[in-house]
């Protein structure tokens, strides 16, 4: 899906992450790991093409697909005057006519989006009620309702209790099942080796990229 040639993350010309070899395979479910500051969300917005690479390349293969992209969530405004249903409806965008709206299959998508995080009850309200578990849920089922075909991922569990993490990790594990291609930015190394089967491990001068079943050696990518 993306071959990355001696990719490096940073921002303008200063480098982060050292170069990376390799490519994230369509269908696969990929954690990138590593120290505070290594570059983890650096990568992720490069790869997301939020940010240009400081040197090398990045090929889409056939082309770059619609990404469903949760970020950390202070980046997200609670304080807007929208409800539950009217964010996760947001996920159907792309298939919503510009002048008939919402209409009954966004609905009925976004109600099931909602049903899935266990949020139902809240879909009328405003999202300014909503705690920081119950605030990540409807991020999670707006993603969900979007069904794009690669998502990616900026430390979806942080500050988020172990039950709530617990249900959010499922969607995403029936969502790979489903055969999205999940790509995400974690701290968690009990949740990454038992969820993900592969993972890129970024250093300060390299990285590690490859399954993450500690029996199976994982492949040391360029790193110059
Ligand atoms: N807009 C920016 N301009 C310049 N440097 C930045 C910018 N944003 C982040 N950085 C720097 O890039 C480095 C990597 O940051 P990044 O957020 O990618 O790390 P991370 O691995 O995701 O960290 P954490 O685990 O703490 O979330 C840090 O040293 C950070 O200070």
């Amino acid at each position: 899906m993306i071959e990355l040639d001696h990719l490096v993350a940073g921002y303008e010309r200063l480098a982060i992450t050292p170069a990376l070899c390799g490519t994230l395979e369509r269908g696969s479910m990929t954690a990138i790991v590593g120290a505070n500051g290594c570059g983890k969300s650096t990568l992720l917005k490069t790869l997301a093409g939020f940010l240009p690479p400081v040197s090398g390349v990045l090929r889409w293969q056939p082309s770059r697909p619609t990404i469903g992209w949760l970020a950390q969530r202070h980046a997200l405004e609670s304080q807007f005057p929208l409800t539950v249903q009217d964010v996760v409806c947001m996920g159907c965008w792309p298939r919503i006519s510009l002048f008939r709206g919402i209409n009954r299959d966004a609905r009925k998508r976004a109600a099931q989006g909602l049903e899935r995080v266990g949020l139902t009850a809240m879909a009328r309200e405003t999202i300014d009620t909503l705690s920081g578990g119950q605030f990540q849920r409807m991020l999670f089922a707006r993603v969900w309702v979007q069904n794009a075909p690669l998502v990616m991922l900026d430390e979806p569990f942080t500050g988020i209790d172990e039950i709530t993490s617990q249900i959010l990790m499922e969607q995403l594990v029936d969502m790979h099942r489903e055969g999205q291609t999940i790509l995400a930015v974690l701290h968690d190394s009990e949740r990454v080796a038992r969820y993900f089967p592969q993972t890129l491990r970024l250093g300060e001068k390299a990285a590690q990229w490859g399954a993450s079943d500690q029996s199976q050696r994982t492949v040391e990518v360029c790193s110059a």
